[in-house]
């Protein structure tokens, strides 16, 4: 529906996301100047000004004198796991969406997503977003897919990569194998170590861990990839589970709310061949693959597939 939301710049957002990005808010830890900084970073001391202050007006910055650095409040959202505050870097997910999502005119002239911006810290940028996604629902979908009886259940859980949902799992005394793409593994490796879950180097698209797993979770992978990778991916899926066993996938599912329209513009951009798809795509490939029961429920607010190798 046209309203006054289209008029909105999310402009804290911008900012903050600008400052992280050349390097000011991490040169804030320590007290230093506007010229400092400047210098530091061979940034341009005008834009450099007008962006601290703006970062000072917004409460993220201290000035005392000349003299620049992180508000307290900042360093807590930014830095302080211990504080009720914390947020990471998770933010910078968002942002990274918005500097794609501004060119979908020229991908509407050329179909070909935008190039990546190829900084290594958007791995942690991306897990600490999808991380804080999936943190509310986690537990509840764990609940829903093993029950109150879930010990020694083998789950395998494909991309799984920000841990949260492995984690869920792990909680409720499942043994926890979390496949994800090598810089992935390499982030979070030591953190999986720690939750007791194993974490497995590779790309879903060229195999999967032998199993037999007692369920498959796809969370949010589906949209990545077009609808021969996924029927592919279903077919393996299949192979790496026990008689009875069962594959759970949760995605936005075409056709069944206005949002999974505009969520697709998002993997138009960012992605070679990835949308959502509707529910009767997900019974084709399913069915192919060899699943019955195929079922489609909404728990804590995701949507959730879930059908049964016989
Ligand atoms: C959108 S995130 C979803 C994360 C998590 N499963 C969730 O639902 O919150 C997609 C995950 O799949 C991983 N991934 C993408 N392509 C992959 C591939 N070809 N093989 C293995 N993992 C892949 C990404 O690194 C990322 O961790």
């Amino acid at each position: 529906m046209p309203n006054d939301k289209i008029m909105t710049i999310p402009q804290e957002l911008l900012i903050l996301g600008a400052a992280v990005k050349t390097g000011i808010v991490e040169a804030l830890r320590t007290n230093t100047t506007y010229t400092a900084l400047a210098e530091k970073l061979n940034l341009n001391p005008r834009a450099v000004w007008v962006v601290v202050e703006a970062l000072a007006a917004l409460g993220y910055v201290v000035k005392e004198g000349e003299t620049v650095s992180l508000s307290a409040q900042a360093r807590d959202m930014l830095y302080n796991q211990e504080s009720p505050d914390f947020l990471g870097f998770s933010f910078m997910h968002r942002y990274n969406l918005i500097r794609s999502w501004v060119h979908l005119p020229e991908v509407l002239v050329n179909g070909q997503p935008v190039p990546r911006d190829q900084d290594p810290e958007n791995t942690r940028y991306f897990m600490e977003g999808m991380g804080r996604g999936a943190r509310n629902a986690a537990p509840a979908i764990a609940d829903f897919l093993l029950g109150k009886t879930a010990g020694g259940a083998r789950v395998l859980d494909i991309g799984g990569g920000p841990l949260i949902y492995g984690a869920a799992f792990a909680a409720k005394g499942a043994q926890v194998t979390v496949l994800d793409l090598p810089p992935v593994v390499e982030l979070m490796g030591e953190r999986a170590e720690k939750a007791g879950i194993t974490m497995i180097s590779g790309d879903f698209n060229r195999g999967l861990p032998a199993g037999p797993f007692d369920l498959a979770f796809l969370g949010n992978i589906c949209h990545i990839f077009g609808e021969a990778e996924n029927a592919e991916l279903f077919r393996k899926v299949g192979q790496a589970l026990r008689s009875g066993g069962e594959i759970a996938v949760i995605d936005t599912v075409r056709g069944t709310k206005s949002s999974a329209a505009v969520f697709g513009v998002n993997m138009l951009v960012n992605t070679v061949n990835g949308g959502t798809w509707t529910f009767e795509q997900y019974n084709a490939w399913l069915g192919t693959a060899g699943f019955t029961h195929v079922t489609l429920d909404e728990v804590a607010d995701r949507q959730v597939i879930r059908a049964v190798k016989p």
